[in-house]
C-alpha cells in the first residue's frame, strides 16, 4: 500500500520542491443532457469566463476545471462535459457516474424535445446507482433566445419540483440580455455552478493527492473516506 510520506518524498525528488503543496479538495460534477443543448458552452463559460468561438459535438467527455474559493478554502470544481450523442457516449458512460458528487441536467429552452428527454437522463442516473444524496440541478439553457422558447418556466419548474431539483434558467451565450437587446433576467452561469459548489463543500469530496500519480492524462484521486481508511484508489 502506498505510504503518503514516502509518496511525498517521491514527489519532491521529481519536482525538486522541498514541501508538498497543500491538498485541494476536488468536486466532480457531471453535466448531462441531449446533444446541442449547450453543455460544452456552459462549462466553458464557467471555466474560461466566455462563450466559446465555436464548438463541435463532444466525443466521450471533456474535462474542465476551475479553482474557486469558498469561505476561505480553495476547492477545485471538476466539470465532466459529457457527450449528448449516444454513439459518442456509450463507451464512456460508466466512467461518468463513478464517484460523482453532483449532476447538472441541461435542456434547451428552445427545444421541447430536449426537455422531454430529461426523464431518460434521470433514468440513466438511476441505472448507474446514483445515490439520492447526490445533489442534482436542472438548467434550462439558451434563454437569450426567449422569443423562440418552447419550454415555459412554469412547466420546467413543475418538473423540477416533482424531482426535487432547483431550476435555473440561463444563457451560456448572453446571460445579460436577449437577442432583442432587452434583459432576459436569466441566472448567471457562474452563480449556478457556485451554488452547486457551496452545496457540496460540506460533503466529503475527492481529494487530489498532489502526488506524481499521472498515467497519461489520468490523475490518481481518492475519496476522503478512503483517505480516512488509509487506502488508495483511483477516482477515475
Ligand atoms: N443562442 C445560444 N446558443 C447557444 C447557447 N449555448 C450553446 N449554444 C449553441 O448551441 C450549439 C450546441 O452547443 P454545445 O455546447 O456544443 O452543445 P452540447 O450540449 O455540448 O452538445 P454535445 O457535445 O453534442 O452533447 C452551438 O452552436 C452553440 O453555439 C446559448 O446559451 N445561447
Ligand atoms: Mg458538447
Amino acid at each position: 500500500m502506498a505510504n503518503i510520506e514516502n509518496s511525498f518524498e517521491f514527489c519532491s525528488s521529481l519536482t525538486c520542491t522541498s514541501l508538498p503543496p497543500p491538498r485541494t479538495r476536488i468536486f466532480k460534477i457531471i453535466v448531462i443532457g441531449d446533444s446541442g443543448v449547450g453543455k460544452t458552452c456552459l462549462t466553458y463559460r464557467f471555466c474560461a469566463g466566455k462563450f466559446p468561438d465555436k464548438t463541435e459535438a463532444t466525443i466521450g467527455v471533456d474535462f474542465r476545471e476551475k479553482v474557486i474559493e469558498i469561505d476561505g478554502e480553495k476547492i477545485k470544481v471538476q466539470l465532466w462535459d459529457t457527450a449528448g450523442q449516444e454513439r459518442f457516449r456509450k463507451s464512456m458512460v460508466q466512467h461518468y457516474y463513478r464517484n460523482v458528487h453532483a449532476v447538472v441536467f441541461v435542456y434547451d429552452v428552445t427545444n421541447a424535445a430536449s426537455f422531454r428527454s430529461l426523464p431518460a437522463w434521470i433514468e440513466e442516473c438511476r441505472q448507474h446507482a446514483l445515490g439520492q444524496e447526490v445533489p442534482r440541478i436542472l438548467v434550462g439553457n439558451k434563454c437569450d433566445l426567449r422569443h423562440a422558447a418552447q419550454v415555459s418556466t412554469d412547466v420546467a419548474q413543475q418538473f423540477a419540483d416533482a424531482h426535487s431539483m432547483p431550476l435555473f434558467e440561463t444563457s451560456a451565450k448572453n446571460p445579460y440580455g436577449n437577442d432583442d437587446g432587452g434583459r432576459n433576467n436569466s441566472d448567471h452561469v457562474e452563480a449556478i455552478f457556485m451554488t452547486v459548489a457551496h452545496k457540496l463543500k460540506s460533503q466529503k469530496p475527492l481529494v487530489l493527492s498532489q502526488l506524481p500519480c499521472r498515467s497519461g492524462d489520468t490523475v490518481t484521486l481518492r475519496r476522503q473516506d478512503e483517505e480516512d481508511r488509509g487506502t488508495w484508489g483511483c477516482g477515475c
